[in-house]
Parts: structure tokens; sequence; C-alpha cells
């Protein structure tokens, strides 16, 4: 079965209650473009009041604790944010391992503990400058995928998200975004069998209305992790809408 197309919006560390009109609009939006699945993880203060404001468009968060609950503080467990509100939880973005030191071995724990209370999962994955330059990119992210996944492929997405495109205005050539999702896809198949077949693999990095169609056309390209050009609807319905379109074409 053909899946929709998936266009997530991570606002990252951005989001104060009056932005909240700007996810409004979106899910107004997106009744009008509904082949398109749309979802906006915003700053954990805000899930439950985004859960509370939108009807269209699904809610997630950008992290979750691997453990249910336990002496850590300053953490949210997958069963808080389920409770909040959230229905997927990001794990494995590279700020958080640049920021947090997450390892492969925590993302996995992560996303295993999301699976647990039937959140779904967007995992992270995604070279350095340095590595793509040595040629490695795909075998690196290849076994950084690996290393990465959870015991079930259930509600699991991947991203991948080349680090030096997050937030610089560059992209990477359609050719390399496809030769890294088909890797992406087999690494899948090879865990999974045929399920591997079905989990949608987005790209993220500079996603902008004017780069989404042919990022978006790619083959194996199921969808769009948008960091900056998703905190407002001017930003992100056009995003939205060049994926409907796709779907039309
Ligand atoms: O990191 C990203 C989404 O998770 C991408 O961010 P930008 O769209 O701002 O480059």
């Amino acid at each position: 079965m053909a899946q929709r197309c998936y266009v997530v919006g991570n606002w990252k560390m951005h989001g104060m209650r009056a932005d909240l009109s700007e996810a409004r609009a979106i899910d107004r939006a997106s009744l009008r473009l509904p082949k398109v699945e749309v979802a906006i993880a915003p700053p954990a203060t805000l899930i439950a009041t985004l859960r509370e404001t939108v009807t269209q468009i699904g809610v997630g968060a950008q992290n979750c604790h691997r453990s249910e609950k336990g002496a850590h503080t300053g953490d949210i467990s997958a069963p808080m944010l389920r409770e909040a509100g959230a229905d997927f939880v990001i794990v494995g973005h590279s700020e958080r391992r640049a920021d947090h030191g997450e390892t492969n071995d925590d993302v996995k724990a992560k996303a295993e503990a999301a699976q647990a209370v039937d959140l779904g999962v967007i995992l992270c994955v995604g070279e350095s400058e340095e590595q793509r330059d040595s040629g490695e990119a795909e075998e690196i992210v290849a076994r950084q995928l690996a290393d990465c996944l959870p015991a079930s492929a259930q509600r699991l997405s991947v991203a991948y998200e080349p680090i030096w495109a997050i937030g610089t205005g560059r992209v990477p050539s359609v050719q390399d975004v496809g030769t890294m999702h088909k890797w992406l896809r087999a690494v899948l198949m090879d865990r999974y069998g045929d399920e591997g077949k079905e989990i949608r693999i987005l790209y993220g990095g500079s996603v902008k209305g004017d780069n989404a169609a042919e990022l978006l056309s790619v083959p194996e390209v199921g969808g769009a992790l948008v960091g900056g050009a998703s905190l407002t609807a001017d930003g992100f319905v056009p995003i939205i809408a060049a994926a409907s379109a796709l779907d039309e074409g």
C-alpha cells in the first residue's frame, strides 16, 4: 500500500505559546492537503497545548529518556510524552548526539522505549562534512543506522540528515540523496525483511519551499524533516503543498 508522504516540522528549541498561531495556520492548511501526513515536534513545554490546538496534524517530541522513570533530573520519559499527547518522538538527532553525547546505543534504547508505549519513532542519521569528503558517507551512515535500529520496525521512520546541510542552506545533490536513501533501504530490508520496505525514509537539512519538490521526488524519499522552515506557516505550507502536488503528479 502506498503511504502518504510524511512532512514533519522539528521546532528544536523554538516556540512559545504565541507561536501556536503558526501551528494553527499549518493545521488549517493541512486540511486542504490531505494527501500529506503532517506533524510538528515542538519543544516539550508545548506538546500538551499543541495537542489541544490542532486537529489534522500529528504532534511529536524531540527526545525521550531510555528509561520509563527514575532518578534522572530534567529528563522526560516516553510514557510521559505519550500522556502529554505526543504521537511520536524524534531520536538520535545530530544536535542531541553533539550536545548531549548520545551514542548509537542510547538512540536504539530510546527508540525501543518509545515503541514500548506505542509512540512512533523518527530515527535520525547523517554524516559530517569530513565524512562526506572522505567519500565514505554511505558506508558510514548505513553502519550508523544498523547500530541504532530497534528490534522492531513498529511505527518506525528514518530521517537522513547530513549534518553539514542542517541550517546551512546547503543541500546534497539529488543523486547523492538518492544513493544514500538506497543504501538505507537496503539496511532496513536486511534487518526487517519485507517490513523494511514500508519504513518511510525522510530527508532533512535545509528543506525549503523552493527545493522541496526536487528533494521529495527522489526515489526512496518518503518525506521531509524540516527545521527552520517549519516554524512559520509561510515557510512550512509551501513544503506541504509541494509534497501534495507530487503525489498528484
Ligand atoms: O535538523 C533539521 C530537522 O531535524 C533540519 O534543519 P533545517 O531545516 O533548519 O536545516
